[in-house]
This record gives structure tokens, sequence and C-alpha cells, in this order.
């Protein structure tokens, strides 16, 4: 993980407390409790199933909670690219990006915008309709919608699935500066080797429960990689 970089390890901006959450009478999430700190990094790893992605809707309001706490910071602007990409599939790109500009009063000027579409090679897209767009063009223009009402927090929920590697490198380098601009981001990914660039710590869940909070570097040292810890102690429990 990410060695250079000091996180500023104190402020909360959200506590998720014991959190549970049943689907069609399965217990789905059992007592999840963690929290986000302001300016880092943080990911959520594990496998298929794991519960992240139902995390995720718990924190943005998706899904009610059926029992324990999620506090959020007064005032904490959250915005989040869901697992499946939601667009006006008729209009173009373009016209997407416009409707969320306007929903958001035009928050982010013209020229940031344009500045995330171009790092994440999108511009060439943007006049066509969104349904002939393939997987990964959709994942890319899925961020540039969450990135429109300038979050404090952005939730990325398997932003690189589908991208090709140069796209995933131009992602990587775009949430690095944007973390870099103040944005504390949490994210859940399958591609552990792209984790390791990005986090600053890991959270390893599985079967609803986590297994690992607060991995960082000192427990990922023994390890040759994050790969091998993940089959280590998601193959043990
Ligand atoms: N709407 C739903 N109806 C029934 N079961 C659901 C629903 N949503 C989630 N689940 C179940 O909850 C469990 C956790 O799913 P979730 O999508 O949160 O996992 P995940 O860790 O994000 O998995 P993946 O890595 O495959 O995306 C799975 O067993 C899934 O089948």
């Amino acid at each position: 993980m990410r060695m250079e970089k000091t996180v500023e390890r104190i402020e909360k901006i959200i506590s998720i407390e014991s959190i549970s959450k049943e689907i069609k009478g399965r217990n789905i999430l059992k007592n999840v409790s963690f929290d986000i700190l302001r300016g880092e990094i943080l990911a959520l790893v594990g496998p298929n199933g794991a519960g992240k992605t139902t995390t995720v809707r718990c924190l943005s309001g998706i899904f009610n909670i059926d029992s324990g706490v999620i506090n959020k910071m007064e005032g904490l602007d959250i915005s989040v690219m869901p697992e499946k990409d939601f667009f006006w599939e008729k209009y173009t790109g373009w016209k997407n990006i416009k409707i969320c500009f306007d929903y958001f009063k035009g928050i982010l000027t013209r020229e940031k915008i344009e500045y995330y579409i171009n790092m994440l090679g999108l511009s060439g897209f943007l006049t066509k309709k969104v349904y002939t767009y393939s997987k990964g063009t959709k994942r890319k223009l899925s961020f540039v919608l969450a990135l429109l009402s300038d979050p404090d927090l952005l939730i990325l929920d398997e932003p690189m699935s589908g991208l090709d590697p140069l796209s995933r490198k131009n992602m990587r380098n775009l949430i690095l500066e944007l973390n870099e601009d103040g944005k504390s981001i949490l994210l859940t990914s399958h591609d552990l080797a792209e984790v390791e660039k990005l986090a600053d710590r890991v959270i390893v869940m599985k079967d609803g429960k986590i297994l690992v909070d607060n991995l960082i570097n000192d427990t990922l040292s023994k390890y040759k990689s994050l790969e091998d810890l993940f089959f280590d102690i998601v193959g043990r429990n």
C-alpha cells in the first residue's frame, strides 16, 4: 500500500457501528463496524457475495439497516458510483452529464468536468448514445457522473471492472489526484494489485462479516503481496 502518504488518522467522517442487514430472510451483513477517516483511500475487499455492495448500499441510503448505527459527520457530501450503472441509456453521454450537471446546479466548472473526461479518455464517446457504450466506457461515464456533485466522500463500487490496462492507470491517477485534492474515498475491488497501489487502508470482508479491519503496511509486510494475505486470511476463515 502507499508508503509515502501520511493520512490524518484522527477525524472520523463516518462511523459504522454494528450494522446488520437481512435480505429475503438471509443475514447478509452481521454486525459490521468500521470508520471512514477524512483524507484516506479505504478499500473494501472480499470474495463474491461477501457483502461489499450491500455495505455500500446501506451507506448510501439505498438500503435501510435492520440494526446498528451509521453516524455521518454533519454536512458531509457523499457521492456513489454504483456497481450497476444508472443512466438515461437513450441519451448521449453529454446529455447524461448535462442532466446531472443541472441537477447539482453546476457546482463544478466546465473546465474541471472536461479535465475529468479527458483524464478518463471519454471525450470521443460523449456524442454517442449510452446504450452503444462498452462496459468499460459506461464505467468511465458513471465515474464522471459521480464527480458532478463535488463530494467530500466518493464511494466507488468496483470502479475499474471492465477497464483495459491503460484506462485502469488513468482512473487510478484520477482517484489519486482527487484524494490529493482532499476527497476521501471508499472503494470496493477484486483487483488486489490495484488496491495495493491505491489504498491507505484495507478491510477484508467475508460472509457479511469483517475478517480484518485496519489492514495497513505493518500487517502486509509479513506477506509477499495483498493477494497472498487475502488467500491466507480468506482461506482460513
Ligand atoms: N436484492 C437481493 N436479493 C437477494 N439476495 C441479495 C440481494 N442483494 C444482495 N443479495 C445477497 O447478499 C449477499 C451479498 O451480496 P453483495 O452484492 O453485497 O456482495 P459483494 O461482496 O458485493 O459481492 P461481489 O463481489 O460478487 O459483487 C450475496 O449472497 C447476494 O446474493
